[in-house]
């Protein structure tokens, strides 16, 4: 599996304010760039916070791209993935959708009613993990669903879970010109955090773009 990592973020590493409303940080620029990402990748992946957060939609904006990925013999839209321990995803949110498949990641511990309710909108449940997702068998199970290249989009949990399994190939960072702070705002990379030096992942920095009125960091990891 080859994973990219792409998120916004304040100048002060933050992805959303303390109320974890969705903040368009990118400008048109830099949707446009994570469109095409979207474009390139068989799934767009989240963490079940930002589905209950945001409620996103994970489609493609640019109809020709779509088109392009039919006359490849792809999908129109790339596939989505939610990593939903507990299967907490609203059977009413977006990505459940007929717009492309969605893939729900879900643990052993995921109540069996929440699982069928989620199956009966077509959302296909892949059990990885006892009480958690586990990340790298999630990853093996979309495998045998032909998802070789997965772009994740966030949030902050499972953004540091994927660095902490090292299972991130690349990351692409907007950083706009704001400030949001609050030390309860999501960052980057939440979770428990590293703590050794010598677990800290280093990246390497790759490119450096300008767009809209901030910076695009290219990392491969
Ligand atoms: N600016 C940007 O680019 C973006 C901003 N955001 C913002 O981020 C915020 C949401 O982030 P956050 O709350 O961190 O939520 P996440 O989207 O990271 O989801 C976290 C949840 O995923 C579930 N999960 C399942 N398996 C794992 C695992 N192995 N490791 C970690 N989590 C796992 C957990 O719930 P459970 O245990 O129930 O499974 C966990 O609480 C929102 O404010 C949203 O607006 C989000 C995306 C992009
Ligand atoms: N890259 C990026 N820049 C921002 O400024 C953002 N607010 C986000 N947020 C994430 O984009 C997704 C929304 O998807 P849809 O438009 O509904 O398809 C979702 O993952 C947000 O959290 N990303």
């Amino acid at each position: 599996m080859h994973v990219v990592v792409n998120a916004a973020t304040s100048v002060d590493g933050k992805l959303s304010s303390r109320r974890r409303e969705q903040i368009e940080i990118s400008g048109p620029e830099d949707f446009d760039r994570m469109d095409r990402l979207r474009a390139a990748a068989d799934a767009v992946m989240v963490g079940v916070g930002t589905v209950l957060a945001d409620d996103p939609h994970l489609t493609l904006d640019v109809e020709d791209r779509r088109v392009q990925r039919l006359r490849n013999g792809r999908p129109g839209n790339p596939a989505r993935v939610v990593a939903d321990s507990r299967a907490r995803t609203p059977t009413d949110a977006r990505i459940l959708d007929d717009e492309a498949t969605t893939y729900l990641l879900v643990a052993d511990i995921a109540p069996d009613d929440r699982v069928e309710a989620l199956e009966a909108t077509g959302g296909v449940v892949l059990r990885a993990g006892d009480e958690r997702v586990d990340l790298a068998a999630g990853f093996e199970a979309l495998e045998s669903h032909d998802v070789e290249r997965v772009m994740v989009e966030g949030g902050g949990e499972i953004v540091f879970s994927l660095f902490e399994a090292g299972l991130v190939d690349e990351l692409s960072l907007y950083v706009g010109s704001l400030v949001i702070g609050g030390r309860d705002a999501p960052t980057l990379a939440d979770g428990e955090g590293f703590v050794d030096v010598d677990e800290f992942p280093r990246l390497e920095l790759t490119d450096v773009e300008r767009l809209d009125d901030g910076v695009v960091l290219h990392y491969a990891v």
